[in-house]
């Protein structure tokens, strides 16, 4: 039986670029982790050992650090489009490109009661992250951007029940109609084209997603992530698709009772593991599903 080349791609993964903007006395500052990844005509190089066709990842790596300044560094989803572009549309061999991000986001400090011009520190809350895919040239190109963030720990204190489960032998968890829910969640969201306002867009959705698990009262994980998706799909033509993956941080009560100690749902255990991991994408039935732009390269984004 013959053994082949497979499906293959190459580039340079987690190009750390930072960009500050300092035309004026109060600087912007902008904190990437870029990966870029290339396929196309590359045969020769697995098979052969023949480079004529392969664009270094170290060029890759110059063009991300490059195009920070040449294309500059506003949002994540217009910089990814550049340089996905740019190798789709210049280098010779290349069919597709894949360019995925993450930024780390800082908070300006304040300093005598006013926000300071050029020191920050990190913001805790999320790590925001892009995938854009390009593939084909010309007319025939298309280009997908998948936006989101990870990373966002939220938590409620009531408002979440779990109860009326399937039971079997193995089943010991107790129902409950008061309970703390938390997660660490990843939300993803594929748009429709790419004429958007990517920084509107993001903190839109983002603020949907955090009220509706707010507000909603859950009755299970599952349930509040679906609704989380509905809102935002419901709030925003531009998107097709999301995608939620929630670790259930459980809280459980902690048995206080050996010391005569009332526990009324005030004191846990914070678990940190095992977890429950549930994962769901909710999406517009009518929009053709788009499996190459969720095809990670790093499976950081
Ligand atoms: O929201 C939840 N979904 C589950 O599927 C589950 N399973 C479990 O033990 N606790 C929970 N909580």
């Amino acid at each position: 039986m013959p053994i082949v080349l497979g499906p293959n791609r190459y580039g340079k993964a987690e190009n750390r670029v930072v960009r500050i903007y300092r035309d004026q006395a109060r600087h912007e500052i902008r904190d990437i982790n870029v990966s870029t990844a290339l396929r196309g005509a590359f045969a020769g190089a697995h098979l052969f050992g023949d480079q004529s066709q392969v664009l270094p990842t170290d060029s890759q790596k110059q063009t991300a650090y490059s195009f920070a300044k040449e294309k500059g560094l506003v949002t994540i989803e217009a910089y990814a489009l550049e340089l996905g572009r740019h190798f789709a549309d210049t280098v010779e061999y290349v069919d597709s490109a894949r360019i995925e991000v993450e930024e780390f986001l800082w908070q300006r400090v304040s300093a005598g009661g006013i926000e300071h011009d050029h020191t920050w520190v990190r913001s805790g809350q999320e790590v925001r992250t892009a995938a854009v895919t390009i593939e084909g040239h010309g007319d025939d190109q298309s280009a997908t951007v998948i936006a989101g963030f990870k990373d966002l720990t939220i938590l409620k204190s009531t408002g979440s029940e779990f109860a009326g489960f399937y039971e079997d032998g193995y089943t010991l968890l107790e129902p409950t109609n008061d309970r703390v829910m938390a997660t660490s969640l990843v939300a993803q969201w594929r748009y429709v084209g790419t004429d958007v306002d990517w920084n509107a867009a993001y903190e839109g959705i983002k603020t949907i997603l955090i009220e509706k698990f707010a507000t909603l009262h859950s009755l299970a994980l599952q349930q509040t992530l679906f609704e989380m998706g509905k809102a935002a799909l419901e709030a925003y033509d531009s998107l097709a698709e999301i995608r939620f993956v929630a670790p259930n941080k459980h809280h459980f009560v902690y048995n206080l009772e050996p010391f005569g100690v009332e526990n009324n749902n005030e004191v846990f255990n914070a678990d940190d593991r095992p977890y429950g991991l549930i994962q769901v994408s909710v999406l517009r039935d009518e929009l053709p599903a788009a499996p190459a732009a969720w095809d990670s390269y790093t499976g950081l984004v």
